[in-house]
């Protein structure tokens, strides 16, 4: 039989989704944060899904990116790279900027047009393999594994949003110390039997921070633990971490900011270190792998460019063998079936990946993604397997119309000046 595959229509629905009071060392997250959910349309009448960040830099070009589609063939997933790069970026969204305050390093053009470019070639896939009846995964070369293993991202954490914001209440609760880190852990096994830890770090002095994750492996004896303070410490910090955590760490994430600091701490210990900061384009990777600045690259389709050049990316950590795991931020179901596909083609994935999946509340899924033993079976069935549900989109989309634009762009700094008038983002090294 043969398809239409030609692009007909392009949906994009930017939501605001709540997202817990979770703290790192830019403030703290706002209670709903941005997405967006991306459908292609065939000829044929399928329908490919997709997910992306939400904020207005990425909207800008999403817009022009989708009209430009139109016409295009799903299958044409190499065109998406050069159709982006016909769209202009503003430059005041790129020049000096990080993404996040710095949790996900610099912020280039390209880094820009992957991060929209990704959501298209997932919604691509989906629908392309939906026309030919195939898993995602097939369409990537097939799994090599049937299910893949997630770790449980540990946050400090209010029990509350400030008061008088407007929020979704959660049932985690508070976790501002060890024995809070501790039980938040203890949740995360019960309700999804993750038995590896990230605990997200960079938010209290360093003394802190490395009492919970003793306190962590006294309660979880021989579990794989990581703590990540986002870059927030010196070369003399870290290496003070890495030699008091040294016995219990999986490894140490992104502990000073760049690659010459990052390079600095790894000669002079013998903890793993990870990043999802100073490797986060292509253009990084010579100078850091050269450096021998990092020993697992935490990879992330949205912003390397989609499930393609995730495998491209595992391929050349395999090539200099530096391991390869997964970061995550806020994101949702559709994006959670995407990395699951993608990390059970990557035959060198030895560390459980990061998910933010078990704090979204909300999804847009008619049924949600569930946790096994801390693995995400890998579907089988056509496309990603997901399936969207309109209300629940509409919904989550009305709460975007609805806002004043105070929440369409993530800002954790804003969030914590609510609560402390006198925040400002701190300088790095913080300790
Ligand atoms: O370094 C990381 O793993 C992240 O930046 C992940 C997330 O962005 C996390 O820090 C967050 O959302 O607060
Ligand atoms: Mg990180």
């Amino acid at each position: 039989m043969t398809r239409d595959l030609t692009i007909t229509e392009v949906r994009l629905t930017p939501i605001l989704v709540a997202d817990p009071p979770l703290l790192n060392t830019q403030g703290v997250h706002q209670p709903y944060t941005p997405r967006l959910v991306i459908e292609v349309v065939t000829a044929d009448g399928i329908t490919g899904v997709g997910e992306t960040y939400g904020d207005t830099k990425y909207l800008e070009l999403a817009r022009p990116f989708a009209d430009k589609l139109v016409g295009r063939q799903v299958s044409d997933l190499n065109g998406l790279f050069t159709t982006a790069d016909e769209v202009a970026v503003d430059s005041s969204r790129v020049l000096g900027q990080v993404d996040v305050g710095g949790l996900r390093g610099v912020q280039t053009a390209d880094k820009l047009r992957l991060s929209v470019v990704s959501g298209f070639e997932v919604a691509c896939l989906d629908a392309l393999g939906k026309a030919l009846g195939l898993p995602v995964h097939a369409l990537l070369g097939g799994k090599v594994r049937d299910a893949v293993e997630y770790s449980a991202y540990l946050f400090y954490k209010w029990a509350d949003h400030p008061e008088g914001v407007p929020c979704e209440k959660d049932d985690w609760g508070a976790a501002v110390d060890p024995a809070g880190v501790v039980e938040q852990a203890r949740v995360f096994t019960e309700r999804y039997g993750f038995t590896s830890f990230k605990l997200k770090g960079g938010v209290f002095p360093p003394e802190e921070e490395i009492a919970a994750v003793r306190a962590l492996a006294a309660a979880f004896p021989g579990h794989p633990l990581r703590l990540d303070p986002n870059g927030a410490w010196s070369v003399a910090t870290s290496l003070k971490v890495a030699e008091e955590l040294g016995d219990v760490l999986e490894y140490l994430e992104d502990p000073a900011l760049g690659t010459p600091a990052m390079a600095e701490v790894a000669a002079r210990t013998g903890v793993p270190l990870a990043t999802n900061m100073c490797v986060t384009t292509f253009a990084e990777i010579k100078e850091a792998f050269t450096k021998n600045a990092v020993q697992v690259v935490l990879s992330d389709h949205h912003y390397w460019g989609g499930l393609r050049n995730t495998q491209q990316l595992a391929a050349v950590c395999r090539t200099f063998g530096v391991g390869v795991s997964m970061h995550s931020n806020t994101h949702l179901g559709i994006s959670l079936a995407a990395m699951t596909h993608v990390a059970s083609t990557v035959p060198n994935l030895h560390h459980a990946c990061d998910s933010h999946y078990p704090w979204q509340s909300e999804d847009v899924l008619t049924e949600r993604l569930t946790f096994d033993g801390g693995k995400v079976a890998v579907f089988d069935a056509p496309g990603l397997g997901v399936e969207l549900d309109r209300d629940r989109l509409a919904f989550l989309h009305r709460r975007w119309l609805d806002d004043d634009g105070t929440l369409r762009d993530r800002d954790d700094a804003a969030a914590m000046r609510v609560a402390d008038p006198a925040w400002v983002t701190p300088s790095v090294p913080r300790w």
